[in-house]
C-alpha cells in the first residue's frame, strides 16, 4: 500500500513569494541532516490538507494558509521512494513564528531566485525535482 505524505512549500508571501522555508531533519539516520519540506504522513481518516495543517502545527508551531498545490507528475503526488508519494502545497504562515519544535534542528529561509543556494542545500534526493517545480511555479 502507498504511504501518502504531505508537505508544505512555505513561502514568505503567497502573492509574491521570494523565500522558501527549508527544514533540516533530525531522523531517521538515513535522512538526518538533510533538508526537506516540513510535513509528514497523513493519518487514517484525515484529509490530506488536514494532515498537513496538523504536521505544521506539531513540527513548527504555526498555522498556515494553503495556496496552490505544486503540480505533481501523479494525482497522488511526487514519488519519494518505492512506497511513498508526497503532495506539496504552497503555504504562508498566518499565525505563529516557525521554530524547529519537532523532527528538525534547523529552519532556513532561502531566496527562491538564488538557484545555487537553493539547490546547494542537501535536500532529501527525492525532493530536488520538487524544489525545481516550486522555484518555477513561484517565479
Ligand atoms: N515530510 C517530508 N517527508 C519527506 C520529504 N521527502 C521525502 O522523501 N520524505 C519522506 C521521509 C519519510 O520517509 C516520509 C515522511 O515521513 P515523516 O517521518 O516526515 O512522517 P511523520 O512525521 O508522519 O512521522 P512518523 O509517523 O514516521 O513518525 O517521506 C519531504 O520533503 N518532507
Amino acid at each position: 500500500m502507498t504511504v501518502q505524505v504531505v508537505g508544505a512549500a512555505i513561502v514568505d508571501s503567497l502573492a509574491r513569494p521570494t523565500r522558501l522555508l527549508a527544514a533540516r531533519r533530525t531522523a531517521p539516520p538515513a535522512f538526518a541532516g538533510m533538508w526537506e519540506f516540513p510535513g509528514g504522513k497523513v493519518e487514517p481518516g484525515e484529509t490530506h490538507e488536514a494532515g498537513l495543517h496538523r504536521e505544521l502545527a506539531e513540527e513548527l508551531g504555526v498555522r498556515v494558509r494553503l495556496g496552490r498545490e505544486v503540480p505533481a507528475p501523479e494525482s497522488d503526488g511526487w514519488p519519494l521512494n518505492a512506497k511513498a508519494v508526497m503532495r506539496v502545497w504552497f503555504a504562508e504562515i498566518v499565525d505563529g513564528h516557525a521554530a524547529p519544535l519537532q523532527d528538525h534542528d534547523e529552519l532556513r529561509w532561502v531566496p527562491l531566485d538564488d538557484v545555487e543556494r537553493l539547490t546547494g542545500l542537501a535536500w532529501i534526493p527525492a525532493d530536488f525535482p520538487i524544489v525545481e517545480a516550486v522555484r518555477l511555479h513561484s517565479a
